[in-house]
C-alpha cells in the first residue's frame, strides 16, 4: 500500500508509532527530567529572595549552607538536564535505528518486481538519511511543543481566571486563525512534497554520476553533467525557498488575525476599566500575559515547516516500507535435489509487456548434464532463469524439480538448489574471501579449490593481503575478467546441485575460458549445469543445446545433431564463423 497524497497527517504519524513506542518509558522519564529542570528554575530566585529577604542577618543557618544549597541546586539541575537530553537522544537514535531496520527489512523482502522500479540512489537516501531526518525533526518539534505549549496552556488558564470575558473574546478569532494556518499548511505541504522530490532527483543524479564515472569521462560529459546538476540544484533551491516562504507567510498572517482580535480586546478592556473606574495596572498585567501567550503561540506556529517537511519525507519512506513483499509460494522443502528440471508449457508475460517473454515453452534439463540455452537477444533465456529461481511465477504451465512442482517449494528451499553467475556481475564491498564465501562459513581449503577452478588462484596469490584483499565497491579494483571469475568462484563455492552460468565467461580471454571449462569437468555428472551463451563455441560440448526464439523452443540436440539439421543453430554458428 502506497500512501495517497492526501493521507491525513495523523495516519502518517501513526505509522511512526512502532518505532517510537518501544521508547515510551525513556520518553516519560525524559519529560519528568525536564519538568524537574523547570522546577529548579524558580527555586534559585526563591532561595536568593529568602536568603537576602527581610531580616537576613538573623536567618538561622550557617553561611556555608548558601554555597552548598546553590551548588547542589545547580548540580541537580545539571544532572536532570543531562538525563533529559540523554534520554531524548537515546529515544531518537533508537527510533531511527528501528526505522532503518524496518526499511532494510522491507527492501530485502521486496518482491522481485519492486527492484525493477527502485532507483538505487533514492533507496540509499530513504534507508540511511530519511529516518534520521524525520525522527530528528519531529523529536525537536515535540520538544518545542513541550517547551512552549505547556506554558501557553498555563498562561491561557491564568487569563481565563483573570478576565474570562476578554479571554473568550480573544478566543473568538481562534477559528479564523486556524483557517488561515490550515490553508498555509496545505501550501507548505505541497511545497515540501515537491522539495522532497527535488532532493531525490539530486540523490539519483549523484548516484548516476558516481556509478557511471567512466562513461561520463569517456563521453567528455563533465560539463553536461555539471549543467544537469546545476539545473537540479536550482530546482531544489527554488522549492526549498518556496517551502520556507510559504511557511514564513504563516506568521505575519496569523499575527494580522491576532491583531484584529487584540484591537477589539483593548477596546473592550478600556471600556471595562472606565466602567469600573479602576486603575490600569490590572489591564496592563492582563495585556502583558496575552502578549506572552501570543509569543508562545508564534513559536509553535514556527514548527509548521519542520513538521510538514518531516511528513513529506515520511511519505517517501512509506513507499519503500509498504512495497509489496515477496509472497511465500509453497511450504515443501527439499534437502538436496538431483537437479532434474522440466519446463512444461510455461508462459511468462512481464507486467505491461506486449507479448509474452516465454510462450508455452517446454524443455528438459536433465540432472547431472550440461544443458545450453542459446538464441538471439531477447529470446527468453534469462527469463527461464528468472522463473527457475522463483523471482516470478509462470502465468501458465509449470516447472518441476526432481518431479516436484517448484511452486510447492518454499522460496528458500528452491533457491538453495541453485548457484548462479548472472550476466551483470555484482560484487560486494568486501574482501576476496568475503565475496566468495558470501553468507556462508569461510573454509580456506575450499576457497583455494574454487579459486583454482575459476583460474583466479594465481592472481589472488599476488594480492597484498591474499584472500583478505578488499575488492572495492562492486569489484572496482578488479578487471572485468577477474570480476567475472570471482563471481564464478562464488557460485562454485555454494555447493548447490544446479549451477547456472548466464553469459558467465563472456569477459574471459580464451585461455581463461578454457581453464574454467576444464576445471568444471571435475564436477561433470555430479552437478546440473545450465549454460547461457552468445559465443556458441562455449557450448558446443554441452550434452544438449536448446535453441530459443521469441520465447519458444526452436530446436534441441547436441552440437553435432543440430549442425546436421542445418537449422537455426547451424545458421547462428555459421554467422559467428564469418
Ligand atoms: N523486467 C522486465 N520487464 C519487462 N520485460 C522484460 C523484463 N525482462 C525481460 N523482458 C523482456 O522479455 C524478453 C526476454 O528477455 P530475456 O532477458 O529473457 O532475453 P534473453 O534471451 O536473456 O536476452 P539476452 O541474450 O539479450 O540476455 C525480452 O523481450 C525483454 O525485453
Amino acid at each position: 500500500m502506497t500512501p495517497s497524497p492526501s493521507e491525513p497527517r495523523r495516519h502518517l504519524l501513526r505509522r511512526l508509532l512502532p518505532f517510537v513506542r518501544p521508547q515510551r518509558n525513556a520518553l516519560v522519564l525524559m519529560v519528568l527530567a525536564f519538568v524537574a529542570v523547570a522546577a529548579t528554575e524558580p527555586a534559585i530566585p526563591a532561595l536568593v529572595k529568602y536568603v537576602f529577604g527581610p531580616g537576613f542577618r538573623e536567618k538561622p543557618f550557617a553561611i556555608w549552607w548558601v554555597p552548598v544549597v546553590l551548588i547542589g541546586l545547580f548540580a541537580v539541575r545539571g544532572a536532570f538536564g543531562f538525563l533529559g537530553q540523554y534520554l531524548f537522544h537515546r529515544s531518537i537514535t533508537r527510533s531511527v535505528m528501528l526505522m532503518r531496520q524496518a526499511m532494510m527489512d522491507a527492501l530485502l523482502r521486496a518482491d522481485a518486481s519492486v527492484y525493477t522500479r527502485l532507483q538505487s540512489g533514492a533507496t540509499v537516501a530513504k534507508v540511511v538519511n530519511d529516518p534520521q531526518q524525520i525522527i530528528s525533526l519531529l523529536g525537536a518539534s515535540a520538544m518545542a511543543v513541550l517547551r512552549d505549549g505547556l506554558p501557553a496552556i498555563g498562561i491561557l488558564l491564568w487569563l481565563l481566571w483573570t478576565n474570562w470575558q476578554l479571554t473568550l473574546m480573544a478566543l473568538v478569532v481562534t477559528p479564523a486563525m486556524g483557517y488561515v494556518v490550515r490553508r498555509i499548511n496545505h501550501r507548505v505541504k505541497r511545497m515540501a512534497d515537491r522539495n522532497y522530490d527535488a532532493q531525490i532527483h539530486l540523490v539519483n543524479k549523484v548516484d548516476d554520476v558516481t556509478r557511471a564515472w567512466r562513461v561520463v569521462r569517456s563521453f567528455d560529459a563533465v560539463d553536461y553533467e555539471r549543467q544537469e546538476f546545476a539545473q537540479l540544484t536550482q530546482e531544489a533551491q527554488r522549492s526549498a525557498l518556496k517551502t520556507a516562504a510559504a511557511a514564513a507567510l504563516g506568521q505575519p498572517l496569523s499575527q494580522l488575525m491576532a491583531s484584529v482580535g487584540l484591537s477589539f480586546i483593548v477596546a473592550l478592556a478600556i471600556h471595562q476599566t472606565r466602567q469600573a473606574g479602576g486603575g490600569a495596572e490590572e489591564f496592563l498585567a492582563y495585556f502583558a500575559a496575552l502578549l506572552l501567550l501570543i509569543s508562545r503561540l508564534r513559536h509553535l506556529s514556527d514548527l509548521m515547516q519542520p513538521i510538514t517537511t518531516a511528513l513529506s519525507v515520511l511519505k517517501g519512506c512509506l513507499e519503500l516500507l509498504d512495497c509489496e513483499p515477496e509472497q511465500e509460494q509453497g511450504r515443501a522443502t527439499l534437502k538436496s535435489a538431483k537437479g532434474d528440471l522440466q519446463l512444461e508449457q510455461v508462459t511468462l508475460r512481464y507486467p505491461g509487456a506486449e507479448r509474452p517473454a516465454l510462450d508455452a515453452l517446454s524443455l528438459s534439463i536433465p540432472a547431472g548434464c550440461t544443458t545450453a540455452l542459446v538464441g538471439a537477444s531477447g529470446a527468453g533465456k534469462s527469463s527461464v532463469v528468472h522463473l527457475l529461481l522463483g523471482f516470478a511465477a509462470p502465468d501458465q504451465g509449470r516447472i518441476t524439480l526432481d518431479g516436484l512442482d517448484i511452486a510447492t517449494l518454499s522460496r528458500a528451499s528452491l533457491r538453495q538448489q541453485f548457484a548462479v553467475v548472472s550476466q551483470d556481475i555484482v560484487l560486494f564491498d568486501s574482501s576476496v574471501a568475503g565475496n566468495i564465501a558470501y553468507a556462508q562459513p569461510r573454509d580456506d581449503a575450499r576457497l583455494e579449490q574454487v579459486l583454482r577452478a575459476a583460474a583466479l588462484w594465481d592472481f589472488v596469490q599476488t594480492l597484498p593481503q591474499g584472500l583478505d584483499t578488499p575488492v572495492g565497491t562492486n569489484g572496482s579494483k578488479l578487471s572485468g575478467g577477474q570480476r567475472q571469475r570471482l563471481a564464478i568462484a562464488r557460485a562454485l563455492y555454494k555447493d548447490a546441485p544446479v549451477w547456472i552460468f548466464d553469459e558467465a565467461t563472456s569477459a574471459l580471454d580464451s585461455d581463461s575460458e578454457r581453464a574454467v571449462q576444464q576445471a568444471l569437468e571435475q564436477w561433470q555428472g555430479k552437478k546440473t549445469l545450465i549454460v547461457i551463451a552468445h559465443r556458441l563455441s562455449t557450448v558446443r560440448h554441452a550434452d544438449c543445446i536448446h535453441v530459443l526464439g521469441h520465447g519458444r523452443l526452436l530446436e534441441s540436440g547436441t552440437h553435432e545433431a543440430l549442425m546436421a539439421q542445418s537449422g537455426v543453430y547451424a545458421g547462428l554458428v555459421l554467422m559467428q564463423h564469418e
